[in-house]
């Protein structure tokens, strides 16, 4: 059970409400060290150590007893698709092309802007609750999905899934739908929310329309999201029909940059990994989707590491995985990589928490993942009273490899306590709202819910 600690009137909305500054006495660092944290009303972390409280305990509006707890920077999810929420569990135990055209593209052609609303705001409510303050997140009625998020108060990088299979007509309604959700973000005026350009795939999307997209990114100066290399069969199509690889068609048609962030990439080559490091570009490492959808091969960290390339870390939708829990994921990223490269020290535990957190915020832009002075205050407390946390010999080891979201006690996003005491404000509404709206996509396609 969660210990409650701290301010421990979780009724007090007024917590919840907006940045204070805060001090946060007597937490643990992953390194052992016991410190106080305090942050200003900018929501960055003004300073970290041993005398913090002292000297800073009479500026706070909010003091937040982190006795007992271990605080760790607020973890980043580089690749989901947040409102298939709504389709937990409605499709598993396929092989990855039939999933998707038999089961997911039909009854995502039935998705309203309202379902994408419900199904993002349980995304954001499930992120939260397991410790995550970022997400990187392509999908439909992406507008819908940014109130969602504007809403929780978490970090996102907003985009538009296009696919197109070469027509031109719906590649025009593609680009009008990312231009309105680049134009609708910008309007919110939020420093949490930006929005990118989102090629579904090289297998979706060809090469002239990807040609596109790069132009279009690089003019928006925003990121590109895409899947890539997730399959056998997509780099085998890809040679058959382009005479070359889909991280070779992506970098030729000018996909490939320090703003792109690339899902999977599970079936790489060495020189695939070699010209991602050399254009800077980003993967998003998605453990548990891609052993869910039997990919058949691991994404080769020890060749991206090697090559210089930033690889992050994803849950990917909730219909290949079937949660958010980056906590989860983690362990799971760790344990993949040895198991499948039969190497027992690939992918260590504190180089996974790095994966899971500052990698992650590299990958979408952002300064964050870590905490010290002048970085974002995204921290979490997770709680040292669970039986997953104890005895604690190595915090990280704790952290990457036996606890799960459930232990996340705070959750602090920009310097916004988003949940105390594992209490979330209007978690119920969101419950009941998204159950409802599950039942409604089903009704609408037909299918008896
Ligand atoms: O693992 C995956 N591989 C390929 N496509 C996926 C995966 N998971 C979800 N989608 C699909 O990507 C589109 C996003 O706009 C959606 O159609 C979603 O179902
Ligand atoms: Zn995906």
């Amino acid at each position: 059970m969660i210990q409650p600690h701290g301010i421990s009137s979780i009724q007090d909305k007024e917590l919840f409400l907006k940045n204070r500054s805060t001090l946060i006495t007597d937490v643990l660092l992953p390194n052992k060290k016991q410190v106080d944290i305090w942050y200003d009303d900018t929501g960055i972390i003004r300073a970290v150590g041993p005398e913090v409280a002292k000297e800073h305990r009479s500026e706070a509006d909010i003091t937040l007893d982190g006795s007992g707890t271990l605080a760790i920077p607020g973890l980043v999810n580089t690749h989901t698709h947040g409102a298939m929420t709504l389709l937990r569990g409605y499709a598993d135990d396929m092989h990855l092309q039939q999933w998707l055209s038999e089961k997911i593209w039909p009854l995502e052609a039935h998705l309203t802007g309202d379902h994408v609303y419900w199904g993002t705001k349980l995304a954001c409510l499930e992120m939260i609750k397991s410790g995550t303050v970022a997400f990187n997140d392509m999908y439909f009625f992406m507008k819908d999905a940014a109130r969602a998020v504007d809403e929780s108060k978490i970090r996102a990088v907003l985009s538009h899934g296009i696919i197109t299979f070469g027509n031109e007509e719906k590649f025009e309604t593609e680009l009008k739908a990312t231009d309105d959700v680049v134009h609708y973000v910008r309007s919110l005026h939020s420093p949490l929310i930006t929005s990118a350009i989102g090629p579904h795939a090289p297998y979706t999307v060809p090469p002239d329309h990807l040609s596109i997209c790069a132009e279009y990114g690089h003019k928006e100066k925003i990121l590109l999201h895409t899947h890539l290399a997730e399959t056998k069969q997509e780099v085998d199509d890809c040679q058959k029909t382009y005479g070359m690889t889909p991280t070779a068609l992506l970098d030729k048609a000018g996909c490939l940059s320090d703003r792109t962030v690339a899902a999977h990439g599970c079936w790489l080559s060495e020189d695939d990994c070699r010209l991602l490091g050399e254009r800077g570009s980003h993967i998003a490492h998605n453990p548990v989707s891609n052993m869910k959808l039997a990919t058949g091969r691991a994404m080769p960290y020890h060749w991206l590491s090697d090559k210089g390339v930033n690889v992050s870390l994803g849950t990917d939708g909730c219909s290949s995985n079937n949660n958010l829990d980056m906590l989860e994921e983690m362990k799971i990223a760790a344990i993949c990589q040895k198991f499948f490269w039969n190497l027992d020290t690939l992918l260590p535990a504190a180089e996974v928490l790095s994966m899971a957190t500052s990698c992650g915020a590299k990958a979408l832009g952002y300064a964050g993942g870590e905490i010290k002075e002048g970085m974002p205050a995204d921290i979490l407390l997770v709680s040292l009273h669970c039986p997953s946390m104890i005895p604690l010999h190595n915090p990280v080891s704790n952290i990457a490899y036996s606890a799960d979201g459930g232990a996340v006690d705070t959750t602090i996003c920009n310097g916004r306590i988003l949940m105390r005491n594992r209490y979330v404000p209007d978690e119920n509404e969101i419950i009941k709202g998204a159950s409802s709206s599950a039942d409604d996509l089903l009704n609408r396609a037909g299918i008896m819910a």
